[in-house]
């Protein structure tokens, strides 16, 4: 058998090699009540799960937003503020997906390096601001259009035989991605090369196919408490540890560390990443600047590590939190009132967005996540649609749901540091937002101009009057963000008092 073609789960579950027809027929007929037990079991979790969302005592509170938002490092923060118990519980698993996060990130240079050596074209992410383009518009979002040059020029290259033989010594790092990918329990996140999946721009649409399917490859998993387990359980194989019994990845990791100090380090290296649209700064997962630390033997993620690693989102996930002992205000009425809290934590991408309509019942309050910096940038899943108008499409159809009319809204328009950041590279923000007009390029007039767009869209479009609350965010900041998440949660515990008829 060719290795391609090896699948241990084909052979696991492939018939005996001479079944006999009665053999076959007692196998299927084993097969049917197993699938009916299994059925059964699932159905009972669903039920169960049903119940829980019913519960009066648990506060239900929903994270909503495009992929890569901030969902999930909203709940981290919520975890990390609220339930440290539980937090310091999972935080070493957390080492595998922030080396994960690093090697991919190399991954990422290894790549480029190779493209510029092979002299391939400079894909265009999204058109330069240097260009003198002052196409006058009516359109709140200029959809960015991703550009290739037709008759690629064939610039000399500034990398040398020195940076050939530092990626060469620095290859076996692209095995490591297998064994933590392997260890992590990552799913297929080869979805690059997948059929087009049916996508929704809100959960209310109807499914459309895109044209453009090529997508960025994305590390997810179902249950991000399910992979770190596996991590530290059943994931972990023989050949993952070298010979003195410790873990090969970081041994590997803690080996190469000067080479690819080097390599991060490099200002020609730096030249060509810039050279080809590669902001590896303001990408997600970005732990290069931490090199140092991260690539040594003792490494052991800190909080921070932690709420800015990465892992997409499959699903939805239910995170319970129980407020530890001084966590929730007593206003008037004892101790226990919302002290029991239900999280549910969506994947953000359009393909899927029709898994959230079950979760819009029974919720008391919505967190959506806006990320005011992504005014240039597309969508992964579909690269005709901008990022900032699908974040507008969804808000719209979340305030306009009557089905979410008595939940408390609140938005975070995120990623504010990397707004700043963006802003001081010389990005016009008005080049891609022609509604913006003359208004001053600077940050906190961005954020003050979506700011009152989303307040004029909850206005316009709740089925009832509502008061909405919006804050400017940058999740992966714990510390600011701590004191947003205590207003957030005194603002949700009082409505919820108020609408229970307690105040
Ligand atoms: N610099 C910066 N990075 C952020 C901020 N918020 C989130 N990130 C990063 O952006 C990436 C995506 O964040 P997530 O919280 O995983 O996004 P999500 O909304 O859960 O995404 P899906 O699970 O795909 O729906 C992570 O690498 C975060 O560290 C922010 O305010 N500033
Ligand atoms: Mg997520």
């Amino acid at each position: 058998m060719a290795k391609d073609d090896y699948d241990p789960l084909a052979i696991v579950m492939a018939p005996p090699a001479k079944e006999t027809p009665e053999e076959r027929a007692l196998r299927e007929q084993k097969e049917v009540e197993a699938k009916q037990v299994s059925d059964k079991i699932d159905e009972a979790i669903r039920l169960e799960r049903v119940a829980l969302r019913k519960q009066k005592n648990i506060l239900r509170v929903l994270l909503l937003g495009q992929a890569e938002s901030g969902k999930s490092t909203t709940l981290k923060n919520f975890c990390l503020k609220y339930a440290y118990q539980q937090w310091i519980q999972e935080r070493t698993s957390w080492r595998a997906v922030i080396q994960l996060n690093l090697i991919r990130s190399f991954i990422t240079i290894l790549d480029t390096i190779q493209a510029e050596i092979n002299h391939e074209p400079v894909v265009d992410p999204g058109g330069s601001d240097d260009d003198d383009d002052d196409d006058e518009t009516d359109a709140v979002i200029e959809p960015p259009v991703a550009t290739v040059s037709a008759t690629p020029k064939v610039t000399p290259t500034i990398l040398n035989e020195a940076h050939q033989i530092l990626a060469l010594r620095l290859a076996p790092i692209r095995q490591l991605e297998g064994t933590l990918k392997r260890r992590l329990g990552i799913m297929a996140d080869e979805v690059h090369n997948a059929p087009p999946e049916e996508m929704r721009a809100t959960p209310f649409d109807p499914p459309t196919v895109p044209t453009t399917a090529q997508r960025r490859r994305e590390l997810m998993v179902r249950c991000w408490s399910d992979a770190l387990k596996s991590n530290l359980s059943g994931g972990r194989r023989e050949s993952d540890k070298s010979r003195d019994g410790t873990d090969r990845v970081t041994d590997v990791l803690a080996s190469c560390r000067q080479d690819l100090l080097a390599m991060w380090r490099d200002a020609n290296i730096r030249k060509v990443l810039k050279k080809r649209h590669i902001t590896l700064e303001e990408s997600t997962g970005f732990f290069l600047d931490d090199l140092e630390r991260i690539a040594t033997n003792d490494y052991e993620p800190t909080d921070d590590d932690v709420v800015r690693a990465r892992l997409r989102t499959l699903g939805v996930q239910e995170h319970r939190i129980l407020f530890e002992q001084g966590a929730i205000p007593t206003f008037s009425i004892g101790h226990e009132f919302g002290k029991e809290w239900m999280i549910y934590d969506v994947g953000g991408s359009r393909t899927m967005r029709h898994a959230w309509l079950p979760y819009f019942d029974n919720v008391n309050a919505v967190i959506f996540l806006a990320p005011v910096s992504c005014f240039d940038e597309r969508l992964d899943e579909d690269p005709s649609i901008n990022r900032l108008e699908d974040s507008f499409i969804l808000w719209k159809a979340v305030v306009s749901t009557p089905l979410l009319q008595k939940a408390t809204m609140i938005v975070f328009l995120n990623k504010c540091d990397l707004l700043k950041k963006k802003i001081k590279r010389g990005v016009q923000v008005n080049k891609h937002m022609p509604s913006y007009g003359e208004r001053p390029n600077e940050a906190s007039s961005v954020v003050k101009y979506l700011r009152d767009k989303f307040k004029d869209m909850l206005k316009q479009f709740s089925p009832e009057p509502r008061i909405g609350y919006l804050y400017p965010t940058s999740v992966t900041d714990t510390k600011a963000t701590s004191a947003t998440l205590k207003s957030v949660r005194d603002g949700i515990l009082r409505e919820h008092l108020k609408n229970a008829n307690f105040v």
